[in-house]
């Protein structure tokens, strides 16, 4: 194990630190046996990440003392839903689950939320560890305590703020990814340049094509300078009252992208922030906030390492024409979470790396970019 990079969410009482690097899994035994002395843990996973990942994480148990027991659940999108919830929620019941004992959300970011969600309600709170096994929740999901499921009315639209006590990210275990979810976790990384650290972007277009293709010291880079960046938000504006919703960056187009294909393979959560991060710099030029040429080099970036970056390149967008017409869209945005009296808010650029929140956007701006993309 190469030396893990530490980064601390400063959260008060209940602060927690981010451990990254190849091999940080195998801390996961000692980890819950510090924080939960007495306890025992329960496992939450999917069934990719089972039966490439469990047997690692339970060895770690094993050799720190701690007892527990698994629940995987089917991979994808899907699961983050009641059905699911209510079979996790069974186990941890049956398990006879402590306050003591944690919860270990051992996969991407919909175990993340998944796990972390029935935590938070689970005899009305137990602590849960996060192990983000891919790039998406290294850099976003597994930190900042967003957690929940999806309904037919939209994402995340159930859910509570529950940080996790301890974030293991092994980026060793990135090797295994498939590449198609690899870049779709790279759209949120692609996000923090965007957002706020225009150096970042910078660097982002030099090392991006060789953290793709699995250069290990800039996936690790990548993971630290994206934790870093969400941890100082997080810890200023927990609970998305100002700040926080600047994280938000693509995601008022892209969740309304994800419920218009139904929440599954068709569109990833990160391909539907990419798009939604090309619409909202388009929204951004056509309202004159900021120069044509940042938008087009936002989209190219993303373009050039596989991304996709218009409605177009869903899979079967042709045969989704109704779904994914402008008024469709604006539609499922009216149950974003940012809305208030009624109005839909959008995050916007002034410029690569300078992204401000607004609810002052005329409705006609939003179907015009629509339709031009
Ligand atoms: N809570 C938050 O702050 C937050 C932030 C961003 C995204 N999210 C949510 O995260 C979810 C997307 O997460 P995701 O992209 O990690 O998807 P995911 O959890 O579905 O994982 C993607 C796929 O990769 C597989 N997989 C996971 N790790 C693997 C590994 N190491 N090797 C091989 N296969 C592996 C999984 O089984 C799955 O098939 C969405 O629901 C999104 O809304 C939440
Ligand atoms: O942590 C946050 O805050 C984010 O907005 C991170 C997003 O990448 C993530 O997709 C989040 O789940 C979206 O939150 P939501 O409140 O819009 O559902
Ligand atoms: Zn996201």
């Amino acid at each position: 194990m190469s030396d893990p990079v530490t980064v601390p969410v400063s959260l008060g009482d209940r602060a927690y630190d981010v451990h990254i690097g190849v091999g940080v899994i195998d801390r996961l035994g000692a980890g819950v046996r510090d924080l939960f002395p007495r306890g025992r843990a329960l496992i939450v996973t999917d069934e990719h990440v089972a039966a490439l990942h469990l047997d690692r994480a339970k060895a770690s148990l094993d050799a720190a003392g701690v007892r527990h027991e698994t629940i995987v659940v089917p991979a994808g999108e899907g699961s983050k839903c009641f059905t699911v919830l209510e079979q996790v929620m069974s186990r941890l019941l049956d398990f006879r689950i402590e306050r003591r004992d944690a919860v270990v959300a051992l996969g991407g970011g919909v175990i993340g939320d998944l796990a972390g969600f029935a935590a938070s309600i689970a005899k009305r709170g137990v602590d849960f560890v996060q192990v983000p096994t891919t790039l998406l929740s290294q850099v976003d999901s597994s930190v900042g305590g967003k957690t929940g499921i999806n309904t037919p009315q939209g994402k995340n639209l159930v859910g509570a703020f529950h940080q996790p006590r301890l974030v293991l990210a092994d980026t060793g275990l990135l090797e295994t990814l498939p590449r198609r979810e690899l870049l779709a976790g790279y759209a949120e990384v692609v996000k923090y340049g965007l957002l706020g650290d225009a150096a970042f972007f910078d660097w982002l277009e030099v090392h991006g094509p060789a953290l793709v293709a699995g250069d290990r010291a800039a996936r690790i880079e990548a993971v630290r300078r994206s934790v870093t960046a969400k941890a100082g938000i997080v810890s200023r504006d927990e609970k998305e009252t100002g700040e926080r919703a600047l994280l938000n960056l693509g995601h008022t187009f892209g969740h309304a992208l994800e419920a218009a294909t139904g929440f599954g393979q068709r569109l990833l959560h990160g391909e539907g922030v990419a798009i939604g991060m090309r619409l909202a710099f388009d929204l951004s030029v056509d309202l004159g906030l900021c120069p044509g040429q940042d938008a087009v080099r936002a989209r190219r970036h993303m373009a050039a390492v596989g991304l996709p970056v218009a409605p177009s390149d869903i899979e079967g967008a042709a045969q989704l024409a109704g779904e994914l017409a402008p008024d469709a869209l604006i539609h499922h945005m009216a149950q974003d979470k940012k809305v208030k009296d009624g109005k839909l808010t959008f995050i916007l650029a002034r410029r690569i790396g300078e992204a401000f929140i607004t609810q002052d956007v005329a409705i006609d701006a939003v179907e015009r970019v629509l339709r031009a993309a």
